[in-house]
């Protein structure tokens, strides 16, 4: 078995969808197929959150049937008559599920009702996608991932059961296979104890891609994107990059944790731990060779590799009392920052300060400024990235610095960070 996932952007049109149909019946093995939200569509949920916490529910109603209405526009291009009318009206059944979540939102438990509302995105697309894969004489069954990956109640980062949801995958997708099929899976979702839809967070179809095949056994997972492969930088940031024919999972979850938005930092661990390897390929082109992500590759030479994070805040917390940044200061900071589930991109201290490089998230950040300024007086910059570069070269760093204000900079032999301005 292997498994195939197919991000927003692969299925963001519905001619798009039509053209994954070659590399999806081409495949050598049984195919676990993870799916995502059709392009933007998990944003456009955000919004109707948004609309029904904090601001009108009659937009929120609204926007939903607007979604409605494109998802319906979508599926009638790939599907007719009779199969397009069975389509909608199961369609219609999560639309008026999504009406019910809108009615049910409440800006005191937003977490929970950003997971009801947005896991919807890639019900509706798996729905389109096996429905238009059936009616193309392929032998597909569509799975509810929320009763195959089992989590905790982090809602919108939620942390996965692995034992219960590893027996999941074997009696509910296992048997499919088992039975000769293959199976179309829900990327980015889940569900708790309590039956509650949960999401994994941001770009988290990726990681269920990991998981399906760690948890059965797959030969392989491959991503497919819309670029050639992985490359050096993100080609809509950066002029001539490069394609990498083959890194290790070394290299790329260091590339994912600083941020490069291509593969979700949670994916490679499951992926190495059983030796799978992860293909990226290309759905505009599925001749092009793509990049291979395994343990150990035969030329070990790499270009720089680029990463950029944008929309960031670095803090400076000094003690007021002048005592050191020593264990009981650091002890209280960490405290804070995992308290607030904070990750901190880049540290540094000195002898009485400390400094922390952080995703400006502005709810977040002002609950943290909050409970800092007890303690600590606390200055902040804010609108800086932090650009990080593995196997730099010194003509790199200067390159990609010059013009900019260094805020902070770091290296060691292989990476070198800077926030800049
Ligand atoms: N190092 C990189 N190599 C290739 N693509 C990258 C890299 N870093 C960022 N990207 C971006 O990732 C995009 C594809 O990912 P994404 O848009 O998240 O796809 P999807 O949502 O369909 O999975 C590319 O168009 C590219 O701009
Ligand atoms: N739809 C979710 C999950 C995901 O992974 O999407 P994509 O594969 O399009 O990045 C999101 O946009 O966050």
């Amino acid at each position: 078995m292997q498994v195939y996932k197919f991000g927003g952007a692969s299925i963001e049109s519905p001619e798009r969808m039509q053209a994954l149909l070659p590399i999806i019946s081409d495949a050598k093995d049984q195919l676990v197929v993870v799916v995502s939200a059709m392009g933007k569509t998990t944003n456009h949920l955000e919004q109707i959150v948004q609309e029904a916490c904090h601001g009108d529910k009659g937009i929120a109603r609204q926007l939903v049937e607007k979604l409605e209405k494109e998802h319906l526009e979508y599926a009638a291009k790939v599907l007719e008559g009779k199969q397009f009318e069975a389509l909608a009206s199961t369609l219609n059944e999560y639309f008026n599920e999504l009406q019910w979540a809108v009615d049910d939102a409440d800006a005191l438990r937003f977490d929970y009702s950003y997971d009801q509302i947005v896991c919807m995105g890639e019900i509706l697309s798996t729905r389109i996608c096996n429905a238009y894969l059936q009616s193309q004489g392929l032998n597909f069954e569509w799975v509810d991932a929320r009763d195959v990956i089992r989590t905790d109640d982090t809602y919108r980062d939620a942390k996965v059961d692995w034992a219960y949801s590893q027996h999941q995958a074997n009696d509910v997708v296992g048997s499919l296979l088992h039975a000769g099929k293959n199976v179309i899976i829900q990327g980015f979702i889940g569900s708790t104890p309590d039956n509650a839809s949960v999401t994994l967070g941001r770009e988290g179809s990726d990681y269920t891609a990991a998981m399906m095949a760690a948890m059965l056994h797959g030969a392989s997972v491959t991503i497919w994107k819309d670029v050639e492969g992985l490359k050096n930088a993100d080609p809509k940031i950066f002029a001539d990059t490069v394609k990498i024919e083959a890194i290790t999972y070394h290299e790329v979850i260091e590339m994912a944790y600083y941020g490069a938005q291509v593969i979700h930092p949670k994916t490679i661990k499951p992926l190495q731990n059983n030796g799978i390897p992860l293909y990226v390929k290309c759905f505009l082109n599925k001749e092009l060779k793509g990049t291979v992500i395994q343990n150990e590759v035969s030329s070990i030479f790499y270009p720089p590799l680029i990463i950029l994070k944008k929309n960031q805040i670095l803090l400076q917390v000094t003690t007021r009392d002048f005592s050191f940044i020593t264990e009981d200061n650091l002890s209280n900071l960490y405290s804070i920052f995992h308290d607030l589930k904070i990750k901190i991109n880049l540290i540094q201290n000195a002898a009485i300060s400390f400094v922390a490089c952080i995703d400006n998230k502005e709810e977040k950040v002002h609950k943290l400024i909050s409970l800092l300024e007890k303690d600590f007086k606390v200055f902040s910059n804010e609108d800086v990235s932090l650009l990080t570069i593995r196997h730099y070269t010194p003509e790199t760093l200067f390159d990609l610095t010059k013009g900019r204000y260094t805020l902070l900079e770091q290296k060691t032999r292989e990476t070198v960070q800077v926030v800049i301005k």
